[in-house]
């Protein structure tokens, strides 16, 4: 009798097989992040539970250190201000918690990464669409069938899984593949 941890594993192990297919746009993906960076502009974050972690997590990998050491990369979480979001949510509502920080720090140039395992979380969507207002590129790191963020984005990644788990442990991966290939591009590495 397979435990748990072995039905999970299979699970993961049979996603991770077929991600090869998303090589393509995760490359393309890194390349027009690190032109962001390199020509003056910030990479943001969004997303909610998991999603959020990632946020700050690649957030992180930007600002401080990933593989390398080099300069700081220009990078903000929209998910770890409690007051900003307590602010947003309590005063407006809980669907313009990310877009309303976006919109009052973003600059033409700048970049969103929107996480959703769903496609569909509408302080996300909201995000985006401040985002695309603001002349921000955004990027989907998305699952499922990319819902409807797959639909506004300027780009997608997304992973075909229907299980939130395995699609955010996909997305960690591709993010901290993103952050690698940020740090080669500007020739950081
Ligand atoms: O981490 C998990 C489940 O693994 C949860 O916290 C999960 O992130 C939350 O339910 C999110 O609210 C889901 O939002 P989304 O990925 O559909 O945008
Ligand atoms: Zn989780």
């Amino acid at each position: 009798m397979s435990t748990l941890f072995l039905r999970n594993l299979a699970e993961h192990q049979q996603l991770m097989s077929v991600l090869h297919a998303l090589d393509g746009s995760i490359a393309a993906a890194g390349e027009r992040l690190a032109q962001v960076l390199a020509t003056g502009g910030k990479v943001m974050f969004c997303g909610n539970g998991g999603s959020a972690a990632d946020s700050q997590h690649l957030a992180a990998e930007l600002t401080g250190r990933f593989i390398k050491d080099r300069r700081p990369l220009a990078a903000i979480a929209l998910s770890t201000d409690t007051s900003a979001l307590t602010c947003i949510g309590n005063d407006y509502s809980f669907d313009q918690v990310f877009a309303r920080q976006l919109t009052a720090l973003a600059r033409s140039g700048d970049a969103l990464v929107a996480i959703s395992t769903s496609g569909n979380s509408g302080n996300v969507l909201r995000a985006v669409e401040a985002a695309k207002a603001a002349g921000v590129y955004t990027l989907g790191l998305l699952g499922r069938d990319g819902g409807q963020l797959r639909q506004v984005c300027d780009a997608s990644i997304v992973v075909p899984h229907t299980v939130t788990a395995r699609i955010q442990e996909a997305h960690i991966l591709i993010g901290h593949t993103l952050c690698g290939l940020i740090e080669s591009q500007l020739g950081l590495d």
